[in-house]
């Protein structure tokens, strides 16, 4: 069946009379299948160690191996032995948790943390929550308003000379060191709040698997909350990694500017990249709140880890290689320069207007859809009569806009982004292109978990959606 030509309201009234024995017996199915992922706990300890692990590395061949691929030979070590207390000396010298670190993280954090609660913003509502009899959580999404508060204060701090932005540069070790800490005693604070107050602290248990390193990793509560309006998914998703992303770039381009008198086309390449990835999470936080990572997946060590250090310490490589170097090594041929800044804008168009004709979908399927006037708000972002697979469970298939080309062209989009960050900065270093690289596995694993999840979910409605649209990641070739 298709909702061609059907008002949204007649659409939505459609999917109201879900039948909720057959939405619920399909999400436990969904949540079956998905019982044990990222190879249980020995591989969730592994991820757990790992993360940290390759994020210190990538920092040591980026400060003290000229952006190179850092080996024990290359030290004339003896054995690992030598190769490790090496590593050690130089995250003791270089990445020591500083009282000046801990202090700037802490203060961008809290803050942040008081602009959710104090700024004025947009309120929604999420999808309906099966284990709270399909009742839905409201979210305030100021996420816009915090991003041009914190750019405003901090230009005021710089030009003021009371906090210079490039010392988030100067001291990118220490920091990186204080979110990792931070991240994992977060994961600690909020699973335990989680288990021992059972739903006075954060959320109620939810799904656990009843391995403790197991529900660590993948988070003990959906919609872990400090008070009503405080959605710790949300503030981790939105503000900490991509402003700090932002910021960190910004960074960059006063270094460059107070060393050689100009910005480079490079480095005010990454700006605009990262300022259109973080407004872009801004400006669209109420489309964030139907996804499936604020319906769906709990809120872990995986998720806290990523957002919190994952994202901004290790996706901006490119920003350092850039600010580590004279503009005059990465001089690229103007033809080069036009040709990356166009693929970042098609990109990002693709990317957010994909995001956003399927969660406004979503939005009017519940009756939640409100217009914005945040910047950019962009043609194409909303299908004014979507056509639609109305599916026996009572969920809805977009089948217009982008979802008729491919089903998931907004990964492809968002790759060729991180690839364009990573083309920027030339082929003096691998460093750039762990992100597309790392990102390519990321969105491998999630389309492989997604196309799983749907065809549980949907059943036959997911075969006629795939006949409709029989293209994953480019149209018309595969
Ligand atoms: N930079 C980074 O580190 C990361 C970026 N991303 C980006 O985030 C964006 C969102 O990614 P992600 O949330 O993983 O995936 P999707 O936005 O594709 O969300 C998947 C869910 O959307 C729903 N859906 C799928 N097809 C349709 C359809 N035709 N009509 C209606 N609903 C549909 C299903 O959920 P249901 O039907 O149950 O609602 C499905 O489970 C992507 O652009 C991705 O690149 C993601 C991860 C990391
Ligand atoms: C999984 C992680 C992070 C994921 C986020 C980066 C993306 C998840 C949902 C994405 C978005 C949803 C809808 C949007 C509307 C568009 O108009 C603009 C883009 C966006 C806000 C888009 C942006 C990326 C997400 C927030 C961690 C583990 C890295």
């Amino acid at each position: 069946m298709t909702g061609e030509g059907s008002s949204i309201a007649e659409k939505q009234s459609a999917a109201e009379k879900v039948g909720t024995s057959e939405l619920k017996s399909n999400a436990k199915r969904v949540v079956a299948s998905g019982k044990r992922e990222f190879g249980g706990a020995k591989g969730a300890i592994a991820l757990m160690l790992g993360s940290p692990a390759v994020m210190y590395y990538l920092w040591i061949c980026q400060a003290y191996n000229d952006g190179q691929i850092l080996l024990p030979k290359s030290l004339n070590a003896s054995g690992l032995s030598d190769f490790f207390r090496f590593c050690g000396q130089c995250i003791y010298e270089g990445a020591y948790p500083t009282r000046q670190a801990w202090t700037i993280f802490l203060t961008f954090f809290f803050v942040q943390m008081l602009f959710y609660v104090t700024l004025p913003g947009l309120r929604t509502r999420g999808l309906p929550l099966k284990h709270r009899n399909n009742q839905s959580l409201p979210y305030l999404c100021n996420a816009v308003w915090s991003f041009y508060t914190s750019i405003a204060i901090m230009t005021v701090l710089h030009v003021s000379n009371i906090f210079r932005i490039t010392t988030l540069l100067d001291i990118f070790g220490s920091l990186m060191t204080v979110a990792i800490c931070t991240a994992f005693v977060t994961t600690f604070v909020i699973y335990a709040g989680i288990i021992v107050f059972r739903g006075k602290l954060f959320d109620t248990p939810h799904r656990l698997s009843g391995n403790v390193i197991y529900d660590m990793f993948m988070g003990a509560g959906l919609n872990p909350r400090i008070g009503r309006m405080l959605d710790l998914k949300m503030f981790f998703e939105v503000r900490i990694p991509w402003f700090t992303l932002f910021f960190l770039s910004i960074s960059a381009a006063v270094r460059q500017y107070e060393r050689y008198g100009y910005v480079s086309p490079q480095v005010a390449f990454v700006c605009l990249a990262h300022y259109l990835y973080a407004n872009a999470c801004a400006k669209g936080e109420e489309l964030i709140v139907p996804t499936w990572d604020m319906a769906y997946e709990k809120f872990g060590f995986m998720l806290i880890f990523w957002n919190m250090a994952g994202v901004p310490y290790t996706y901006c490589h490119c920003t350092l290689y850039l600010a580590a170097r004279n503009p005059a090594v990465y001089k690229w041929s103007t033809e080069y320069n036009v040709f990356l800044y166009t693929l970042l804008l098609c990109s990002y168009y693709v990317f957010d207007t994909c995001n956003s004709q399927k969660n406004r979908f979503r939005q009017q399927i519940y009756g939640q859809y409100k217009p914005r006037k945040t910047f950019p708000q962009l043609p194409w972002q909303l299908i004014k009569n979507p056509t639609f697979i109305r599916c026996a469970n009572g969920g809805t298939l977009l089948t217009s806009g982008w979802y008729r080309y491919a089903r998931k062209i907004h990964y492809t989009a968002d790759f060729f982004q991180s690839l364009s960050w990573a083309l920027i900065t030339g082929f003096g270093s691998p460093l750039p292109y762990f992100y597309p690289c790392f990102f390519f596995v990321v969105l491998v694993h999630r389309v492989t978990r997604d196309v799983k999840k749907c065809k549980v979910k949907y059943g036959a409605d997911f075969d006629e959606y795939c006949r409709i649209c029989p293209y994953l990641f480019i149209p018309y070739i595969f």
